[in-house]
């Protein structure tokens, strides 16, 4: 998808406002192109070190004082009251990637500073590998190429379980930024979707074309299940053994959310039974132990967390974040824009 792009020509007699960059040397490097910095550049006056590292050094600090605008991104040392109370005229804080409650202190929100986030640009890329570990998956290719690697024969059908997405149903585990691109993809396929996700409104299912159900019900129905929910307190292994045994067999699952959702052992059992599929992009550890069983099984992928954004998908990071900044300078908005009361249930 082609990102819009709005350039706000800067006056040259308004002042540009301050805006300092906090991250490591190696985000700041990957997230912005050279188009992004020099349109970063030209709607904001960059000040003290490029990128901020560390907010102990006396240049880092004295661009606090007088920064209205932050953008932030992978690495960035903890933003807590001390460093806010360092930066008086702090407005609003960009980041250029998705999760902000690991580095940003929720008092942020209190002080009316206004906080936006990347993690819709970060969804593009986890749902198109979602969508393809889904067909992937349904077309049984690990177990067909171990099957081949094994062998070195022509392909047998025999002993794999039912084979692609015609007529399937894939059951969606939270209709989140990532969830919805993964809905509008799998929508193209000859599929049932249901969701279950306790903040999806019946209207915005219906406009969403998908059947709202509870968990149990969708592990009941699914041929396949997706996991797009954040890790909170709620979705901690909220896939545990009860789920799985709700599977029917060579049911397929996907996960490119967080480890933490599923139950490992309950999960490792089932796949070394081999009775359910499995893609996996995070676990939980991760990565799992060098001697895990899941490595070498035909029916299960595991990938090291790669869905989001990597290599020529980072950019977008960087210009949905200039982007932001363009707007928020040009006319006040923050299109992606995160409310205090959203923490709790978003990643
Ligand atoms: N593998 C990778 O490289 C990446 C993984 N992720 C992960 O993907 C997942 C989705 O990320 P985003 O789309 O940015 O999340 P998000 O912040 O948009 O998710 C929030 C939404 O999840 C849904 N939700 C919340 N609690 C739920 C529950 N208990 N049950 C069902 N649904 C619930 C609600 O619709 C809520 O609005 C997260 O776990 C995130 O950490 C994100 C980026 C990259
Ligand atoms: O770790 C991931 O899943 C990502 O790629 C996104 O990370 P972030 O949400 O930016 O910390």
């Amino acid at each position: 998808m082609q990102n819009e792009r709005i350039v706000v020509d800067h006056n040259p007699q308004t002042p540009r406002p301050a805006a300092v960059v906090v991250m490591t040397e190696g985000s700041f490097l990957e997230v912005f192109s050279e188009d992004a910095l020099a349109r970063l550049r030209n709607t904001v006056e960059i000040v003290g070190p490029l990128p901020i590292t560390d907010f102990a050094v006396p240049e880092a600090r004295a661009a606090l004082r007088e920064a209205r605008v932050m953008l932030t991104g992978w690495g960035a040392p903890r933003i807590d009251a001390r460093v806010l109370d360092l930066s008086p005229q702090l407005e609003a804080v960009v980041h250029t990637a998705g999760t902000v409650k690991t580095f940003l202190d929720a008092e942020a929100f209190g002080r009316g500073i206004r906080v936006s986030t990347a993690a819709a640009a970060n969804a593009t890329p986890v749902a198109e590998f979602t969508f393809a570990a889904i067909v992937f998956g349904l077309k049984r290719a690990s177990r067909f190429a171990h099957q081949l690697h094994t062998t070195r024969r022509h392909r047998t059908v025999d002993g794999i379980p039912p084979i692609g997405t015609n007529g399937v149903t894939i059951g969606i585990l939270g209709a989140s930024r990532v969830g919805r691109e993964v809905i509008a993809l799998v929508s193209r396929l000859d599929a049932r979707i249901l969701v279950c996700d306790p903040y999806l409104t019946a209207a915005e299912a219906a406009r969403l074309g998908v059947e709202a159900v509870s968990l149990s019900e969708m592990c009941r129905r699914s041929d396949v299940l997706t996991l797009h929910a954040p890790s909170t307190p709620d979705t901690r292994r909220i896939i545990g053994a009860r789920e799985l045994a709700l599977l029917h067999d060579g049911a397929l699952i996907v996960n490119t959310a967080r480890g933490a959702l599923i139950d490992t052992e309950a999960l490792s059992a089932e796949l070394v039974g081999g009775r359910l599929d499995a893609y996996l992009d995070v676990t939980d550890p991760e990565p799992l132990p060098a001697d895990s069983p899941l490595y070498s099984l035909p029916n299960v992928v595991i990938t090291p967390h790669i869905a989001g954004a990597l290599g020529n998908e980072i950019h977008r990071l960087g210009d949905s974040a200039v982007r932001e900044v363009e707007q928020y300078v040009g006319r006040g908005i923050l299109a992606h824009e995160l409310r205090a009361d959203e923490l709790a249930y978003t990643a």
